[in-house]
């Protein structure tokens, strides 16, 4: 039955041209999980999140969310279902503040209107949630930082906190560990887990160490079908995984990403 899952695609198919980028996919995305869609280089990963997100139209399928079929809707009307993506395209302004990004955020969550800037009572909420958000990625003491001054990660801990501003029930995470150094890596993990809270997250992620730390079940997408799906022990073990992944330029290349042992996966 649909209603045990969030999120749920059914035979999902994107064509471009007659190639077959997605094909037939079901994904089943348990409430409250943290699940990953891993795969090769051109596996369909990021084709399947820009469905999800409605960046493109499925050529088949149906898309379901919280057993609503969302298949025909359009990117606004998904965010405000609350499923929402980050990471990928940077959401921050680099001349503004860390607060001040986070202040635009809401203010664009809201749809605010001139009015809502008026109430003196307003502002004080709004720049209370502000500094909720910051301090819920560790940026409290960046409040007032220009953006572009910020390191790397925490850059990208304020890109979260942008999205977090959207109130997502699902958060949808591409790469959010891409170009990071380790200690980046550590943190970033930290912050997905944190956000993962009372939430529903789908990434995807090539370093599979840190899928092995973060996600409940993780589906292997290759040429654009589900190759298999299960906890990273099964998954890791499963000689297909190894075999797709040893035939791609993906193997061994980003950070460890090939998939590890499963004495790797005990880590
Ligand atoms: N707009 C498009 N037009 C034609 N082909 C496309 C388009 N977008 C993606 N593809 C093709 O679909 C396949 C899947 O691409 P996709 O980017 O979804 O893979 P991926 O798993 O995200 O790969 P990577 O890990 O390298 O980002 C690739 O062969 C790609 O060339």
């Amino acid at each position: 039955m649909s209603e045990q899952f969030v999120l749920e695609t059914r035979n999902l198919v994107k064509e471009f041209k007659g190639f077959v980028a997605v094909d037939d996919v079901n994904l089943k995305i348990h409430q409250g999980h943290i699940h990953a869609l891993i795969g090769p280089n051109g596996a369909g990963k990021t084709t399947v999140f820009n469905l999800l997100t409605k960046f493109l139209s499925p050529t088949r399928g149906q898309i379901l969310y919280q057993g609503e079929d969302i298949t025909s809707l359009k990117s606004a009307a998904i965010a405000r279902k609350g499923i929402v993506r980050s990471f990928q395209i940077s959401a921050v302004f680099p001349h503004m503040t860390a607060l001040e990004n986070i202040r635009v955020a809401l203010q664009t969550a809201e749809g605010t209107s001139f009015s809502f800037w008026k109430s003196g009572n307003s502002l004080h909420k709004l720049n209370q949630r502000c500094m909720e958000l910051l301090d819920s990625v560790g940026l409290t003491e960046f409040a007032n930082t220009t953006t572009v001054e910020l390191a790397y990660g925490r850059k990208r801990a304020l890109e979260l906190a942008t999205t977090l501003a959207m109130e997502p029930t699902m958060l949808l995470l591409d790469e959010p560990t891409q170009g990071m150094g380790s200690e980046d890596v550590d943190q970033v993990v930290e912050l997905v887990r944190k956000a993962a809270e009372g939430r529903t997250v789908l990434m995807v992620e090539h370093n599979l160490s840190v899928v092995s730390k973060l996600c409940d079940r993780i589906t292997v997408l290759a040429q654009g079908a589900v190759l298999t799906e299960g906890d990273y022990q099964t998954v890791s073990a499963d000689p297909r995984v190894r075999e797709v992944y040893m035939g791609s330029a993906d193997s061994g290349e980003r950070g460890g990403s090939s998939p590890a042992p499963q004495a790797e996966a005990a880590q």
